[in-house]
């Protein structure tokens, strides 16, 4: 640990050793970066052809090609190996996979050692927000959650990136919160993690920003320009609003990192997943045609269920996110549901009444 990491963190614990779970784009671009700020670092891999790619090439051929992983980062298959003596643990599979990773994980985690979610997601089915997946399938644990506008590719090439870390003991001391020792462990002068308490709210925009992406890929493999987009980034950032605070969550937190932060960054490159899942729906392009075959995850796809699911359940609107329901699980034509989205009656700005004026 440097001196500056050390200042930075008075106060903080010091988790020096840092399990990664997940080995796909983003566990491997945490993994180098959690090396480059001077921890030792365990990658878990499920796929045995990653294992032997980094231990081969020092590189994940698979999901993070052209990335050069540190000596600092070692990778298993064995989960019981990988946690082994950490001080950390990063939680960096779909979040579909979240629950049965954590269980699988739970004997082999020592007494009381802190876990962060680094997926982005709302459980299918349940409901749940991660945060509460884990409180489930691993009691005791300390929890954070990491989440805000980082490409992997882009964070595993050292370019400046900021990002939210949050936990609930922030409410009370920021300094010795768990968020800040994660800040510390992870942070580096081209990585800056900042702290929140508001692990609802960072959930939430990290959980909607992905099925907001999908209706920007939809829009812009339409053609539509400048102003669709804006347009729904704007609407969209108030659907995220809406959830959060109806969960608890605050609407502060939305203007930040992890939510019109992530949100902007996901409907504006076509380097999301989502962005381009979107756009091959629009112009009849198949998944695998957009990623040439390989095994990625579009978040958006799964969530655009479990968001609207809960907001229904909740009575909260979200008309973008029910269009990407409509269109990407229903198989309802974008035609017709875009004709429905913008006949909608007119509204007050930014969260107000449905005014009921005619068309
Ligand atoms: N790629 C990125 O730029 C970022 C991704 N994230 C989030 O990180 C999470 C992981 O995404 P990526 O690393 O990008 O995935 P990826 O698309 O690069 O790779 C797929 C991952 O899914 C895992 N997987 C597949 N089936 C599984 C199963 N049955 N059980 C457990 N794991 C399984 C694979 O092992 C692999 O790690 C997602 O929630 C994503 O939204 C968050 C920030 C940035
Ligand atoms: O979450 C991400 C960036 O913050 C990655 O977005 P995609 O999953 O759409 O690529």
């Amino acid at each position: 640990m440097t001196s500056e990491h050390r200042a930075k963190g008075q106060g903080a614990r010091h988790l020096d050793s840092v399990a990664v779970i997940g080995a796909g784009a983003w566990g491997t671009a945490l993994a180098i970066t959690a090396a480059r700020a001077g921890r030792s670092v365990r990658l878990w891999a499920r796929e045995q052809e990653v294992v032997a790619s980094i231990r081969e090439t020092r590189e994940n051929t698979l999901f993070l090609p052209g990335h050069r992983i540190p000596e600092a980062v070692s990778v298993e298959s064995d989960l019981a190996a990988v946690v082994a003596g950490a001080d950390v643990v990063l939680i960096v599979v779909p979040s579909q996979f979240l629950r049965v990773t954590a269980v699988a994980l739970r004997p082999h985690l020592g007494p009381g050692t802190p876990v962060v979610i680094c997926a982005k997601g709302i459980e299918r089915g349940s409901g749940l927000l991660l945060a509460a997946v884990i409180e489930e399938a691993l009691p005791g644990h300390a929890l954070a959650v990491l989440s805000g506008p980082t490409f992997a590719g882009e964070v595993a090439a050292g370019m400046p990136t900021a990002i939210t870390v949050a936990s609930a003991d922030a409410a009370a001391d920021p300094q010795t919160s768990l968020a800040a020792a994660v800040a510390v462990a992870l942070g580096t002068q081209t990585f800056r993690p900042y702290v929140s308490d508001d692990v609802v709210g960072v959930e939430v925009g990290g959980a909607v920003k992905n099925v907001l992406a999908i209706a920007c890929g939809i829009a812009t493999g339409l053609g539509f320009g400048a102003n669709t987009r804006a347009a729904l980034i704007t609407r969209g950032l108030d659907e995220i609003k809406g959830l959060a605070e109806a969960l608890g969550g605050r609407r502060d937190t939305v203007t930040g990192l992890s939510g019109i932060g992530d949100l902007t960054l996901t409907c504006s490159s076509e380097q999301s997943r989502n962005m381009r899942y979107g756009m091959g729906l629009a112009t009849g392009r198949s998944a695998a045609e957009m990623f040439g075959g390989r095994p990625v995850v579009v978040e958006g796809v799964e969530n655009a269920q479990s968001v609207t699911d809960l907001a229904r359940s909740l009575n909260v609107s979200m008309p973008i996110c029910e269009a990407v329901r409509a269109v990407v699980l229903d198989g309802q034509p974008i035609a017709d549901v875009m004709a429905a989205l913008l006949t909608r009656p007119f509204r007050a700005e930014p969260h107000g009444m449905d005014l009921r004026l005619a068309h």
